[in-house]
């Protein structure tokens, strides 16, 4: 266990560690912040959720020179919102140094970004096509950056970002320090990636799994043209507070979010056909409690850090076992638990037991839940409602009237009535989506290079020790931590 204290950061960002409530800085911290202050090269590899961004943000923020008002720090990214979100957590980290950090990313407009580059941020957070816009422009400095960080470096290159990222580092200067962080980096990705470092260390938090031992997982065995109603079942059953269901194509997302509307569920879509001001609606909606199911392509896969997120359900197999980690790794994080449910059509088993295999985690069989237990699940949402009511004990004005419906009728009557009025009635509107083929273990990521699994690509550093701890902040499911979270974080880009 290494408390802060011990990795001799610098007072402001104590200070801010403090506010942030990080009491003990976790594995990949302790292993790499150091290394980090060293200034040398880092490959961090460590499970999801376990705070990747902090041990990048630290070193890099601590070698800011706040007085000089020109980007010292860059930070390339795979998607917007993570862009935003690992902005907005340097932002905390370096608020008591006066580090200011700005995210540039697509769909915003080009005149305010440049606005606000020309503003002087030290940071610069961004996503490669809007980065590579602005130095081709010329819209943005970077010959000053002295530390440059691949979050998700392993997507980036996998997305065929590899030249863009080429580019944008040949911008910056040589005698830089790159860190390249990931919860996976299959060996092809990692030889990629060390051509654009100098010796670089690699820290791995070793682990036997890839996945954190804290997100309970399951699969359930069904036929495509059932899925809609198994995943609705499964909803009633487990009753989330918030999940993220995960599916195939734009279209599916579309689909699967009329359908729940349907239902009676408050869903939402996000994927990246939306505006970008539709998406970040909808995130913060999701984040705040509003929509209570996000359901998403894997653009929201990556990185995205929202609390209490409890379930994850992959309507539709990943692709690749490294998409699995990352999508259940929605879950379960900083220390928290949550489950992550996939759905298997049965010539999917195979590719089941691949991710099993590189992932080496168990996932286990779930029955799929019928219609009478999802009514139960219902129900018994109600009776906590009852339960929490009767124990207020601020029920002196209803006896009298309670006692008068007994003289009428039996009491399983009339609690029968009172839990029927309470309980969500199922809307069982028939919903038909349009089938998607079964993933096999031979089709690659859309043709591209087949990647060779055998080696195990890589446990994602695991922490046993899971040792999170942050004062005043309660785990588990907590909406309230989740509002005050998603309304003290800082949007820059509005
Ligand atoms: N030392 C710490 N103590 C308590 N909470 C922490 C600590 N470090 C990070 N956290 C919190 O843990 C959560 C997860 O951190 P972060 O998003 O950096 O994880 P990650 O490792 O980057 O995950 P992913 O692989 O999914 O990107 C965040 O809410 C973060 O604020
Ligand atoms: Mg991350």
């Amino acid at each position: 266990m290494t408390t802060f204290n011990e990795l001799n950061i610098s007072k402001p960002i104590m200070k801010a560690l403090e506010k942030m409530g990080f009491e003990e800085a976790t594995p990949i911290q302790e292993q790499t912040i150091p290394l980090g202050m060293q200034g040398k090269d880092v490959i961090g590899q460590a499970q999801t959720g376990t705070g990747k961004t902090a041990a990048f943000g630290i070193p890099m923020i601590e070698k800011i020179d706040q007085n000089v008002k020109k980007i010292q720090g860059l930070v390339v990214a795979p998607t917007r919102e993570l862009a935003i979100q690992v902005s907005e957590e340097i932002h905390r980290l370096g608020k008591f140094k006066g580090v200011r950090a700005l995210p540039v990313y697509g769909g915003q407009h080009m005149d305010r970004q440049i606005r606000a580059l020309k503003d002087g941020p030290h940071i610069v957070v961004a996503t490669p096509g809007r980065l590579l816009d602005h130095i081709r422009r010329k819209t943005i400095n970077i010959s000053n950056v002295h530390t440059a960080v691949l979050d998700e470096a392993d997507e980036m290159l996998n997305m065929g970002f590899i030249d863009d990222i080429r580019d944008i580092l040949k911008s910056i200067p040589e005698e830089r320090q790159t860190l390249l962080f990931s919860a996976t980096m299959p060996k092809e990705i990692r030889d990629i990636a060390s051509t654009l470092m100098k010796q670089p260390e690699e820290v791995k938090v070793k682990s036997k799994e890839m996945t954190v031992s804290n997100i309970a997982q399951f699969f359930v065995e069904v036929h495509e043209k059932q899925k809609f109603d198994t995943l609705t079942n499964l909803l009633d059953t487990h009753t989330p507070a918030l999940a993220i269901i995960f599916g195939r194509t734009k279209k599916r997302v579309d689909e699967v979010t009329e359908g729940l509307h349907a239902r009676g569920f408050r869903a939402e879509g996000i994927h990246g056909d939306l505006t970008q001001g539709k998406r970040m609606s909808v995130l913060n909606k999701f984040k705040t409690g509003k929509i209570e199911i996000l359901v998403a392509t894997d653009v929201a896969a990556r990185g995205l850090d929202i609390s209490g997120v409890t379930h994850v359900y992959n309507l539709d197999v990943p692709q690749d076992p490294e998409s699995y980690v990352h999508r259940i790794g929605r879950t379960g994080r900083a220390g928290k638990t949550g489950e992550a449910i996939s759905f298997i059509t049965p010539r999917e088993i195979p590719h089941l037991h691949l991710i099993e295999k590189v992932t080496k985690s168990k996932i286990k069989r779930l029955q799929a839940p019928s219609m009478d237990d999802a009514r139960r699940g219902q129900q018994q949402i109600t009776v906590e409602k009852l339960n929490d009511t009767i124990n207020k004990k601020e029920l002196q004005e209803y006896r009298e009237t309670a006692t008068e419906l007994l003289d009428q009728y039996d009491s399983v009557t009339v609690v029968s009535a009172a839990l029927k009025m309470l309980t969500k009635e199922r809307r069982d509107s028939p919903v038909t989506l349009t089938s998607v083929s079964p993933v096999s273990i031979k089709g690659g990521k859309g043709g591209g290079g087949k990647k060779n699994y055998r080696g195990g690509g890589g446990g994602g550093g695991g922490d046993k020790r899971n040792n999170f701890s942050r004062k005043g902040k309660p785990a588990g499911r907590n909406r309230k931590f989740q509002n005050k979270r998603g309304s003290s974080s800082r949007n820059q880009d509005s």
